[in-house]
């Protein structure tokens, strides 16, 4: 199974707006077991726990009643504001649910696998984990989730911080303005249309957000400096990828790779190493029998 990287928010959609990214992806095996077992490889493996009380696929295992012997190769490292912690649980969810024939949809599964976010950031949200499991751009709402395929180019470039979800939603605001409600609404809206028309100039003017963006990108050394030599670069918007570090930018294809050059200078010139992923938004996982 093959599981994408997601960015959630995407600025104005806060804990209502995901998508899919074409790369990087986890890759997760999953064997019937008496017990459930996990092995972690591949990107940040080591700070991740492999005891099933205490990662997302094991909280995914549990709540599926499946128990299996789960390897996971990351390929989205923790922590990273790729949703890394929602491929394993959005992967393991899906493989599971084959190797067990439950007989879910992928819809169905979504709750499922936003127990392993509820594990890991005290929340389960599930604007990772939706676009995870279904693809495209994703809107997480009270009644239900939508989903629209989209393949609007991106970058997204991550540093080499740390930013814990958990703690990055401590320092979302309690409330706002009205003024920044109306604002919110109609750059949300904007960002919809622009998805459903694959018109990246309309992604870019809905990626603004006056309210939990400036909070958190205090946390990211540089951010302002890298929104701006993006934007330079051609970007049509720019903002914290989920909870961060990791930064995104909608643009046009030909752009990108000035984009990504851009970013990776504007981090460097703030003593912060990075990586560039030149992406798009792209399908849900793959299944390998
Ligand atoms: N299978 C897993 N993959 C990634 N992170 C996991 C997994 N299981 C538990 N975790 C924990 O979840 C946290 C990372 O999740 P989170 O802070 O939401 O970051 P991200 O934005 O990358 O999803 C880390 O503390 C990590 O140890
Ligand atoms: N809506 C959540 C999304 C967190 O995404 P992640 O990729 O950082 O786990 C939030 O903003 O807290």
């Amino acid at each position: 199974m093959r599981a994408p990287a997601t960015s959630a928010n995407l600025g104005s959609g806060f804990d209502v707006f995901g998508a899919a990214l074409e790369r990087p992806a986890d890759i997760v095996r999953v064997e019937r077991a008496e017990e459930t077992t996990i092995e972690m490889s591949g990107a940040g493996s080591e700070f991740i726990p492999e005891d099933p009380a205490k990662n997302t696929a094991g909280a995914v295992a549990e709540a599926l009643d499946a128990p299996a012997r789960i390897k996971i190769d990351k390929g989205v490292r923790p922590a990273s504001g790729l949703g890394s912690s929602a491929a394993s649980a959005a992967g393991a969810a899906l493989a599971l649910n084959e190797l067990y024939d439950r007989g879910l949809s992928r819809s169905e599964l979504v709750p499922i696998a936003a127990e392993g976010e509820a594990l890991v950031s005290g929340e389960a949200h599930q604007d990772n984990v939706a676009p995870a499991l279904l693809g495209g751009f994703t809107i997480v709402a009270e009644d239900g989730v939508t989903q629209v395929d989209s393949s609007v180019p991106l970058v997204v470039c991550l540093p080499d911080i740390v930013v814990s979800t958990r703690d990055a939603r401590r320092v979302v605001p309690e409330s706002t303005s009205v003024e920044n409600m109306v604002d919110t609404v109609g750059r949300a809206a904007t960002l919809t249309v622009g998805m459903h028309r694959e018109d990246p100039a309309m992604v870019g003017r809905g990626m603004e957000d006056n309210v939990v963006t400036p909070a958190r990108a205090k946390l990211i050394d540089g951010y302002d400096a890298v929104r701006e030599a993006a934007l330079d670069a051609g970007a049509t918007g720019v903002t914290v990828s989920g909870a961060g570090p990791g930064v995104i930018a909608a643009c046009y294809e030909s752009d990108r790779s000035e984009i990504a050059g851009a970013m990776l200078d504007a981090f460097d010139d703030v003593d912060v190493d990075s990586r560039a992923y030149q992406t798009r938004i792209g399908d849900g996982p793959t299944v390998y029998r």
